[in-house]
């Protein structure tokens, strides 16, 4: 007799059933995501918004990011679009909502600060200390550091800091001495860098990197490197497909780890890390700096919980005088710090955030110090004016200390914030986003909305800056001044949550122009003939190909 079919034929059923299944379930979750996707593309047509057509793949990335000049292809939106509003895709298929009306900008960055106190991410998630930055950070926590750094910014702390801003300027002065009787033209922009970096990493942890006078400092290069990588292939994949990064909770790590730019950032972090630890080992070894003001803001104080993340619990000498006061649970989570209410920071929060000024400090005065120089060598007449008040204003004094630089020389202020509108350092990072849903001038903002405020398109606008090609100082003079409509000037934001180290770099900017203009007369180079060239790795804008001078000894 036969043995019965039943096990084989079963099985043989099984396995198309489960090869049925399987592909229901992929077809299904291809249509949610199809659908979900749709969703997303349809956000301005379904709260009545004009923007350019996103793609289904790369939203409007393609047209935005093909050029090296991000802004010009906004700015046509937002003159093409009534009312200087509208909707694209800019950053891969996350909707971001640009905003150009200035009535709308007060009531979003000032107003109802409350509602839009947030900025996007603009990238995948960050791992611990980056996301304790200011820069990052969210809700409560990010005002309770604020509150804490804030102090550090004052009048009485950059005059401080103004002294270490002019022993970086004698240097800044020696190599260009040197670079003069060496050629007859070189590029200036490397050299600000290089100064930028010196300072910024004097003042936020006393560190002397003495890049100015060592081209080949690893952390110069390290820096240089870390504004090239943002814009990886992996980078542009996460912001195309974020919800890769959402279901495989490592792959944004594991790929940003693989894109080079977490290692740059690791060898930076590190070394503060090592700065930071010295000064706990040694606290009679105080230093001049912004860490320093920092760790006084916490010491003696009761600490907030640690993220598990935590490599050294902070100040572990002062954990043993302050029972009582010290939470019990040291490593604590997200949301127990989150609703921390004390004016101090953890390590991760003040390496964090010494990080982001060591960055923001460096990338963004270079590049402001690189547009001043190129304009004045452009433009003679300002130069000579500017030369003038400076002698006037300080005879045969060399360094400009604080009391003098904005008061007696208002011209130079000038000569700078209008640099700053013609090219402004960071283009695309006055962000916000919505917190709850609501109506502004007719326009619905919906939940979690991105916002972005277009700094160049406002900067460059004829209704608020006649020929705003021109380069002219004195509409930042007098009167002038007092009839620029509030919310024009944008290059370092505005509310409660703008730029931080605004009078520190307008201090370096003074110092630095004044210390050149007493000594040389600048001429444009080759490359500075003609337009200058710009490009936008990511949110800052920079000279292309440097900036090109020639000096003469006054
Ligand atoms: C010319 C130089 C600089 C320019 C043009 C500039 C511009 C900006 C802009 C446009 C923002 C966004 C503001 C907003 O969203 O409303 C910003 C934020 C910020 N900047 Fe600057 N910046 C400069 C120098 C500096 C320096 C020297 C530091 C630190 C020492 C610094 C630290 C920061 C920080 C920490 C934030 C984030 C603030 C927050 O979210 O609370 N910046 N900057």
């Amino acid at each position: 007799m036969d043995p019965p079919l039943i096990e084989p034929s079963g099985l043989a059923v099984t396995t198309r059933e489960a090869l049925l299944a399987l592909l229901a379930v992929i077809v299904i979750t291809a249509a949610v995501w199809l659908w979900s996707r749709l969703q997303l593309l349809w956000t301005f047509k379904q709260i009545g918004i004009n923007g350019p057509t996103p793609s289904f793949i790369y939203g409007n990335m393609t047209e935005v990011w093909e050029s090296k000049t991000p802004w010009v292809t906004l700015d046509k939106w937002y003159h093409k679009y009534p009312g200087k509003v509208y909707g694209c895709f800019p950053m891969g298929i996350r909707p971001i909502l640009v905003v150009g009306d200035l009535d709308i900008i007060k009531d979003i960055l000032v107003k109802h600060f409350e509602n839009f106190r947030n900025r996007p991410p603009l990238g995948p998630p960050r791992g611990e200390p980056g996301a304790s930055s200011l820069t990052s950070l969210r809700g409560n926590r990010w005002k309770r550091v604020r509150n804490v750094i804030s102090p550090t910014f004052t009048t009485k702390k950059i005059r401080e800091m103004s002294k270490c801003m002019n022993a970086a300027a004698s240097t800044f002065i020696s190599v260009l001495d040197q670079r003069a009787a060496e050629s007859t033209e070189f590029d200036i922009y490397a050299m600000f860098q290089a100064l930028t970096l010196d300072v910024i990493a004097q003042a936020a942890f006393a560190l002397s990197v003495e890049s100015q006078t060592n081209p080949e400092d690893t952390l110069l290069k390290v820096c240089r490197a870390l504004f090239k990588s943002f814009f990886s292939p992996t980078m542009k994949m996460l912001l195309l497909f974020p919800e890769f990064t959402g279901v495989l909770g490592w792959a944004g790590k594991f790929l940003r780890a693989r894109s080079g730019a977490a290692e740059q950032e690791f060898y930076v972090i590190t070394h503060m890390r090592k700065v930071y630890q010295e000064r706990l080992k040694w606290p009679e070894i105080r230093g001049q700096d912004m860490m320093q003001l920092i760790i006084d803001a916490s010491m003696n104080k009761p600490q907030p919980p640690q993220l598990p993340v935590q490599i050294v619990p902070p100040f572990p000498h002062l954990q043993s005088q302050q029972n009582g006061h010290l939470p019990t649970n040291r490593k604590g989570n997200g949301d127990e710090i989150a609703s921390f209410q004390g004016k101090y920071l953890t390590e991760n929060e003040l390496v964090a955030n010494c990080f982001v000024f060591l960055l923001a400090g460096y990338e963004t005065t270079a590049n402001a110090l690189a547009f001043s120089t190129y304009l004045l060598a452009k433009h003679p007449e300002v130069q000579e004016r500017l030369y003038a008040d400076i002698m006037l204003a300080m005879g045969e004094q060399e360094e400009l200390c604080f009391e003098d630089s904005s008061m007696k020389l208002p011209y130079l202020e000038a000569v700078i914030k209008e640099s700053l509108r013609m090219f402004p350092p960071i283009t695309g990072f006055v962000m916000r986003e919505c917190k709850e849903s609501c109506v502004i001038k007719n326009i619905s903002i919906p939940e979690g909305m991105a916002i972005l405020i277009p700094v160049w398109s406002l900067h460059h606008d004829p209704e608020y800056w006649p020929e705003p090609h021109l380069f002219n100082p004195d509409r930042f003079m007098g009167e002038n001044a007092a009839n620029i409509p509030q919310m024009a000037f944008m290059a370092f934001g505005d509310g409660p949550r703008n730029c931080i180290g605004m009078s520190f770099a307008m201090m370096e900017i003074r110092i630095t122009i004044v210390r050149m203009l007493q000594k040389y007369q600048l001429l444009p180079g080759k490359n500075s003939e003609g337009p200058l060239e710009l490009e936008s790795p990511f949110v800052t804008m920079n000279p292309k190909n440097g900036v090109n001078v020639q000096l003469k000894r006054r």
